[in-house]
């Protein structure tokens, strides 16, 4: 377990979302944060022992795609129940918690998929706090389930049914355990947020104390602490969490820190001035800037895997920030780096134990084994809305905060096939047009991000000017998103798309062809590599 996480452990009333393999674990963890309680998630193949490691107040046990009753499916030990822990099961989790503690669970033959009226039968402590009027009162659910819970476990009370869902819910308040076959953690589910706060503050017992003032006063503390009076270098990127981490850090132990950027070579037009200037203006930090192009250039030349391509610009950064500290080092050295790391390249890069790796995020999973620095990441258990929180408590400018996330490793994954100058020229100029447009248009705030793609290895036919040309393909991929775990490509308006596609074929010379991404995530992830 991450040093953070045992931090905030301790700081906090800690939630453990169980992960049985559900569509919506994140958005669990979320919905937990959003009632200011501190949460994180670990799959289903973590012990009871690994579970109670997080010291947590309450347990919630996600859904999933398997059914309880067959044989091998995921199974929730049974110690949990009697750990002194609130337990919360929705879906799977509730049939699961249900099975394991003596009731019965089957397949109803009436499956329920998205809108369903539950009858709400019995308010309890879970559904007391809600406005329905009377007894049988109907309020509508989001439902995803072909099993059913057909009899509570002995001492339960059952609060709810529906038509395919004899017990819809259940509590025991006094054991402190509760669970519901509908998915409170979307928002068609009415009363959804309501019904999880009320098994979070009432039935837990859990403190509403996850907010970014106590975020921001809690990681100033713990900088300090593990700091001491040494220096930190801080990878400073431009992005938004750099940007916080950096602001963070600085207000925990002023001029201690210096930040460095890296101009890799593989950055968008203007970017490198755009840090050298915002950002030392906002906050009067320390920068000192690597120029070492040719450095990762060289390194990545002939490179096609997108995984290898993470590793060597991962490895390539962290030699930049040694070379950086041999410069600039006093006679005390620099053992601490900073960096904007969050909790989804955490998930992503698959360090909890049994998640998947998707990619190796380039400052997580792309990092070298023999790494000089103590690593210091106040960003690591936090989701990208808790960051801009944090970077508005701070101060940083709306700008600055509002910004569309970019890649470490840039460009380089944004050019399908090997990287070299030329193609990057390439891609830079058409990325250009496809932000100046956005922006031209009014609607970067409906974006999450615009990763703009080049097809370097694939070619096509085109007509320009009467004459035939063959050139490369270029990948418009607007998506908007909440946190970059899940996201949907933005329907953005056929003008815009056309002005950003004239504009790319006509002044591009190398690209003839534009084409838009129409793929959600998942399937697809948000970049092409
Ligand atoms: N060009 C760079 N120079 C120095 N450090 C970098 C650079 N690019 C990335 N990093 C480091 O890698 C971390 C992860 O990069 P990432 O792009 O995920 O975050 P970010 O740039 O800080 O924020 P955003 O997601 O908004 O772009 C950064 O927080 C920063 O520490
Ligand atoms: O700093 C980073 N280093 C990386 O190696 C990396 N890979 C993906 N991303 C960003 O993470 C978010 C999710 O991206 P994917 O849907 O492509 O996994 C999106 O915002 C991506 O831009 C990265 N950021
Ligand atoms: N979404 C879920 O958790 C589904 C649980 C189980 N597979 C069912 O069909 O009932
Ligand atoms: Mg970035």
């Amino acid at each position: 377990m991450s040093q953070t996480v045992q931090q905030n452990a301790e700081a906090h009333d800690t939630v453990v979302v169980v992960d049985f393999g559900a569509q919506y674990a994140q958005l669990i963890a979320r919905r937990v944060r959003e009632a200011n309680v501190f949460s994180v998630i670990v799959p289903h193949t973590a012990s009871v022992e690994q579970i109670l490691e997080h010291k947590p107040r309450a347990v919630i046990l996600s859904g999933g795609p398997s059914s309880v009753h067959v044989e091998g499916a995921p199974q929730i030990d049974a110690a949990l129940f009697d750990a002194d822990v609130a337990v919360f099961g929705i879906c799977y989790g509730f049939q699961a918690m249900a099975q394991a503690l003596g009731g019965h669970v089957a397949a109803t033959g009436q499956r329920e998929y998205g809108r369903t009226a539950t009858r709400a039968t019995e308010p309890g402590t879970l559904f007391s706090g809600l406005d329905l009027p009377g007894a049988h009162a109907e309020f509508r659910t989001w439902m995803s389930h072909g099993d059913a819970v057909h009899a509570a476990p002995e001492g339960f009370t059952t609060l709810a049914s529906t038509d395919g869902a004899p017990v819809a819910a259940f509590e025991h308040p006094e054991r402190r355990l509760a669970g519901v076959q509908f998915h409170p953690e979307v928002l068609h589910t009415e009363h959804g947020q309501r019904i999880l706060e009320a098994f979070l503050h009432d039935i837990a017992g859990c403190r509403a104390d996850w907010t970014p003032a106590n975020i921001v006063a809690d990681s100033v503390a713990s900088i300090r602490k593990e700091v001491g009076d040494s220096r930190v270098l801080c990878a400073l990127s431009g992005g938004v969490d750099s940007a916080v981490a950096a602001a963070l850090v600085q207000r925990a132990i002023g001029d201690q820190l210096t930040c460095v950027f890296v101009d890799h070579g593989l950055l968008r037009e203007g970017e490198a001035e755009q840090v050298e200037r915002d950002y030392v203006a906002a906050t009067g930090v320390d920068l000192v800037v690597a120029s070492v192009a040719d450095q990762f250039l060289g390194h990545l030349a002939g490179v096609t895997d997108p995984e290898q391509k993470r590793k060597i610009i991962g490895r390539e950064f962290i030699r930049t920030f040694e070379a950086t500290t041999r410069q600039i080092a006093d006679d005390r050295g620099i053992d601490f780096l900073a960096q904007g790391t969050l909790y989804p390249d955490v998930v992503e890069s698959g360090v909890g134990e049994g998640a998947a790796n998707i990619k190796s995020h380039h400052n997580v999973g792309g990092l070298p084994d023999d790494l000089q620095f103590k690593l210091i990441e106040p960003l690591r258990t936090l989701f990208k809305d808790e960051v801009r929180a944090v970077g508005r408590e701070l101060g940083l400018p709306e700008e600055m905060v509002n910004r569309h996330p970019f890649p470490g490793p840039g460009l380089a994954i944004r050019i399908v096939g090997a990287v070299d100058a030329e193609r990057l020229a390439i891609l830079r100029r058409a990325d250009a047009i496809a932000r100046h447009e956005l922006a031209a248009s009014g609607l970067d705030g409906e974006v999450w991000q615009f990763p703009v793609v080049l097809l370097a290895d694939v070619r096509s036919v085109g007509v320009q000017g009467d004459g035939r040309t063959y050139g490369h393909p270029i990948v418009l991929r607007p998506v908007t998103s909440e946190d970059a775990m899940t996201a949907d490509w933005s329907r953005l308006p056929f003008d815009l798309l056309e002005r950003i596609s004239t504009r790319i074929t006509n002044e591009v010379p190398e690209v003839n062809r534009v084409v838009l991404d129409v793929t959600s995530k998942p399937p697809g992830t948000i970049e092409w590599e």
